[in-house]
């Protein structure tokens, strides 16, 4: 595991919990610190419950190879923050699919991207596994949707698990990953995948603007915005769900993840021709 963040933390201790060997890596050693120590370096309501209750099937390191010599999967789950223009910077990205150039392609079976990245990114990281003599090892994309607060309870009883495969084994292989998992698994292409990640937060991001406009509207006619949430939410084919207003939204992936949706809509970007 890539990245000893959130993300990668609560994957990590999680896949544990389901029976699997995980190595987490971060070059953070403050962080290998505190987890070699029974530290918990985020606060998630269960993750520390977790972590001490597997701790057999975890180890941490800030040693890339350390962590890919006896892996058969690894995960990328390193920060995709936004550059000046908006969209992802992938440069943790690249630089962890680099520390993999070298390694003994035999027992390594597939690269699992977490991270939220730009559709294309798969395509991208398949070319240059190519070309650094990493052909047989496969690819997948398999985007994360958990709120922070209930991250644990949502790996483990997600909506859904939606794995990208760029080849048939690395879709298996991921999908058996996931065994003991209560939730249904959607397998689809890769750049499927990069975007139901990206599409998910922009319709979560547009119901919260949308109710926040009608807050508005609310304000100046009288209305209850909550009154007038909870009904709209009462029809099944709108849902109850982030239709409280407020001053924003913000969080740590909605505002980055609609400006990267915004500039990987471009027109030049979308035209086929
Ligand atoms: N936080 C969330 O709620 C959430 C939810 C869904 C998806 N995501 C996505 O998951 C990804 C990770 O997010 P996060 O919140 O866990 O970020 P984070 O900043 O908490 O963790 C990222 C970790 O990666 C480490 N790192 C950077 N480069 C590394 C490398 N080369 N090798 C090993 N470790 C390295 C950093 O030191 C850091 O500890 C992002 O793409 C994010 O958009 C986050
Ligand atoms: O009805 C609502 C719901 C949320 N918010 C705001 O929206 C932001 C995000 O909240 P929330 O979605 O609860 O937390 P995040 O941890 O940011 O999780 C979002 O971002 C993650 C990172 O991509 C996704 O994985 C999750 O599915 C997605 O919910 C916060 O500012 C909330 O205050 C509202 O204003 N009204």
């Amino acid at each position: 595991m890539f990245g000893a963040g959130y993300i990668g933390l609560v994957t990590g201790a999680c896949l544990a919990e389901l029976g699997h060997q995980v190595v987490l890596r971060d070059i953070t050693p403050e962080k290998i610190r505190m987890l070699h120590a029974g530290e918990v370096p985020i606060f998630e309501p269960g993750l520390g419950d977790l972590l001490a209750a597997n701790k057999e099937r975890l180890s941490f390191t800030i040693d890339a190879a350390e962590a890919v010599r006896d892996a058969d999967v690894v995960y990328v789950c390193v920060d995709t923050p936004p550059t000046a223009s908006g969209d992802a910077d992938l440069s943790r990205v690249w630089a962890v699919v680099d520390s993999l150039k070298g390694v003994s392609s035999e027992r390594l079976a597939v690269l699992v991207m977490k991270s939220t990245v730009p559709v294309g990114t798969g395509d991208r990281v398949r070319a240059a596994m190519d070309e650094a003599g990493l052909a047989n090892v496969g690819y997948a994309a398999n985007p994360e949707f958990t709120a922070e607060g209930k991250a644990v309870h949502t790996f483990l009883h997600p909506d859904r698990v939606v794995i990208g495969a760029a080849e048939a084994e690395a879709a298996r292989l991921v999908t058996a990953l996931h065994e003991g998992v209560d939730g249904p698994v959607e397998v689809m292409e890769v750049a499927d995948a990069e975007m139901v990640k990206l599409a998910s937060n922009a319709l979560l991001a547009t119901k919260i603007s949308f109710i926040n406009e009608i807050a508005t509207v609310c304000e100046a006619t009288g209305a209850d915005v909550e009154a007038v949430a909870k009904a709209v939410g009462m029809d099944h084919r709108l849902g109850p769900h982030f239709l409280k207003a407020g001053l924003g939204y913000g969080g740590s992936c909605f505002p980055k993840d609609s400006r990267a949706l915004r500039v990987m809509a471009r027109p030049e970007l979308t035209r086929r021709s």
